[in-house]
């Protein structure tokens, strides 16, 4: 048995993140970058008006009232721009190029035109204003995302800007799925005495899917070492990463653990002193992965939030592998007995956290409305309502 802190030393000192792949932009939100992008042009590209109004250069406005001679317009695009001399203003939109002698921008509401003058009403009017400077965002040669950075939507958007349009990410591990279990009805089938559905492998590869993990290959074993044995034999060979749902226990139909070991699968650790999720396997075959989940739904989904998924962020390269943890203070006091550390499925309201009814290991209802998970080491097993306990925000 490990601790807590323990296990999760051991995962990430025996996970190796996979080596660069080439790919489309478009695919590549939820990968991690493998190598820093370095921008090859200037953001914005030239000086750019950030309103609709008149260019102007700023030092001929001396008063509030001051007028100009309007002398053409830079729109949106334009190429052939007038140049702007001393008294004189150009009609300019958001986004257009500020002409040159142009030194500020007057967004028109601050602005009245007669008789082909412009009347500027604002004062003072100081350089640069309403001007995006060129290489304002990021300079040409600069380095605009450092590798580890997560594509998001917001990297997408800048890195298409700067006309980027392949990035180098870290490929993503292949999944293998084994769900064990003889109770366990398949969808639609019908419900009979002593079956339940099966649900950890659909809640698995959703985590998975979030993830950015689309490829998942699932099998299913009957509670029988042979058909595991060769199930996991399958699984471990054709990916990078194998889980297991159940079958991990002491009971005598539990029969992951010796699968794994008839495989020559090493264990890494077997037993981590947590509530729930108490008998996770963590073991390697090779260079290839495998975690066996308990089969009760929520220690299944707590071991796949806390170890699996900092394992598999790892895998694609990121550097902040584990759920982002926060200090908030518990709602209501809460206290246990035991020896194991307790994860707790939780909501974080208002700036504060409340634990949720149904902690037990077999409810997934409690999770199914829950945005964190508070972590208690055995150490605070008595906590006032009020204080500060460790909240893991879930990535929802
Ligand atoms: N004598 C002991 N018994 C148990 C111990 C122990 O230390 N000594 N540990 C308990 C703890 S803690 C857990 S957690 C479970 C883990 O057991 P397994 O990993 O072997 O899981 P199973 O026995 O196969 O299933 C447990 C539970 O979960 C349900 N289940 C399993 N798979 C699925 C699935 N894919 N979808 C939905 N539900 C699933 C299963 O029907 C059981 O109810 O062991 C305790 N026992
Ligand atoms: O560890 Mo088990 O998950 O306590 O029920």
């Amino acid at each position: 048995m490990v601790t807590v802190n323990e296990a999760k030393e051991r995962i990430i000192a025996n996970t190796e993140t996979l080596p660069a792949v080439q790919i489309p932009l478009g695919e590549a939100v939820g990968s991690y970058l493998a190598a820093d992008v370095v921008s090859p042009i200037a953001l914005p590209p030239f000086r750019q008006s950030s309103m609709d109004g008149y260019a102007i250069v700023h030092s001929d406005v001396t008063e509030a009232g001051t007028s100009l001679l309007l002398a053409g317009e830079s729109k949106a695009g334009q190429v052939d721009l007038p140049v702007v001399s001393a008294g004189n203003a150009v009609r300019i939109f958001t986004g257009a190029p500020v002409p040159e002698g142009a030194t500020a921008v007057v967004m028109q509401e601050n602005t009245s035109v007669t008789d082909g003058f412009v009347r500027i009403h604002e004062f003072p009017v100081w350089e640069g204003k309403n001007v995006r400077r060129a290489g304002q965002q990021i300079a040409q040669g600069a380095v605009a995302l450092r590798a580890g950075t997560l594509i998001s939507p917001g990297a997408v958007g800048f890195l298409k800007g700067m006309n980027v349009n392949e990035v180098s990410v870290h490929a993503k591990p292949r999944i293998g799925l084994l769900v064990t279990g003889d109770e366990l009805l398949k969808a639609g089938e019908a419900l009979e005495p002593g079956k339940i559905y099966e649900s950890n492998s659909a809640m698995l590869q959703s985590g998975l899917a979030q993830a950015g993990i689309a490829e998942v290959s699932i099998s299913y074993a009957s509670d029988d070492l042979d058909a595991t044995i060769e199930a996991l034999r399958v699984l471990l060979e054709q990916n990078d990463v194998v889980l297991a749902s159940g079958g991990i226990s002491v009971g005598d139909y539990d029969f992951v653990g010796k699968a794994l070991e008839a495989l020559g699968a090493g264990t890494i650790f077997y037993k981590v002193r947590q509530k729930p999720g108490k008998p996770l396997l963590f073991g390697k075959k090779g260079d290839k992965l495998v975690f066996a989940l308990p089969g009760n739904p929520a220690s299944s989904l707590v071991c796949y939030y806390e170890y699996v998924l900092p394992a598999l962020k790892k895998i694609m390269g990121s550097k902040e592998p584990f759920l982002r943890s926060v200090q908030l203070p518990l709602r209501h006091a809460y206290r246990f007995d035991g020896e194991r550390d307790e994860f707790l499925k939780a909501r974080v309201e208002g700036g504060e956290v409340v634990s949720l009814d149904g902690q037990e290991s077999f409810v997934i209802g409690s999770f199914a409305v829950a945005n964190a998970i508070i972590y208690l080491p055995v150490a605070q097993n008595r906590v006032e309502a009020g204080e500060l306990v460790e909240v893991h925000l879930l990535p929802l």
